[in-house]
């Protein structure tokens, strides 16, 4: 997927932030599915947390009651992350809760787990882990974003604390260490086209048939 990625974003696109946009929008679209309730996002400072950030914008559009709790305080985001952040504050959602007791998790009706993706090194530190904790503990079901926070997306190992999710949404290729993962499983089309496939030597019959998502498995053992 580092590989897809880099292809994309270096050469033939697209673009990341193009390809953010449709992991965050139809992330908020899986996550409108699952509850007409408040949506809490807990979002880290990297892609996968741009990624929640997007969808937390897409959710509170569509009316729903959004509260983000971020990994840092909002003005030490960068990148894209700080991007979609910026973006965000122009929505109804609850943004700047710096504790779990501020979030109202206990009213969430999902919670969505954008606070590490592909890019975890090492056990989970931090507010990154006191996040992971946090959607742990939340009476609700749990959303994570391409890989559940704290599982490494290529082994399935979990070096530490790892979110349990009750649903993944991964992006364009199903990570290899979400084989045997609990939970359903669902594939986003982020946009990438045949010829980064290609030029990556991935062999890539695409699952999409006229829908921005699939469903993978659903409930499996283990
Ligand atoms: N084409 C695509 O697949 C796209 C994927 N997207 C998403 O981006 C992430 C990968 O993004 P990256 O910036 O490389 O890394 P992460 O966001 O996964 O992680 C960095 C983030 O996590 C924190 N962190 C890492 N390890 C730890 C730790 N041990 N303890 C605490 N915190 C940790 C770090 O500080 C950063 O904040 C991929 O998974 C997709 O979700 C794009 O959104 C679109 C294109
Ligand atoms: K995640």
């Amino acid at each position: 997927m580092r590989e897809i990625d880099r292809i994309a974003v270096g050469d033939v696109g697209p673009e990341l932030l193009q390809m953010m946009e449709n992991a965050g929008r139809t992330l908020a679209g899986l996550a409108r599915s699952l509850t007409d309730e408040t949506v809490v996002v807990l979002a880290g400072d990297g892609g996968n947390g741009g990624g929640g950030l997007c969808a937390a914008r897409h959710l509170s559009n569509h009316g729903w009651d959004v509260r983000v709790v971020l990994d840092r305080p909002s003005d030490e985001l960068t990148g894209a992350a700080a991007t979609q952040y910026h973006v965000l504050k122009g929505t109804d959602a609850t943004l700047g809760a710096t504790g779990v007791e501020s979030t109202g998790l206990s009213e969430a009706g999902l919670v969505v787990d954008a606070v590490i993706g592909y890019g975890l090194s090492g056990a989970p530190r931090g507010r990154g882990r006191d996040l992971v904790e946090t959607a742990n503990r939340a009476p609700s079901s749990v959303l994570s974003l391409d890989v559940p926070s704290g599982v490494d997306a290529t082994t399935g190992e979990t070096p530490g604390v790892a979110v349990a999710a009750d649903v993944v949404l991964t992006l364009a290729l199903p990570k290899t260490g979400l084989v045997g993962a609990r939970g359903d499983l669902w594939l986003a089309d982020i946009g990438i086209p045949r010829e980064v496939y290609r030029r990556a030597g991935v062999e890539y019959d695409q699952p999409f048939s006229g829908e921005t998502r699939v469903r993978l498995h659903a409930n499996p053992p283990g």
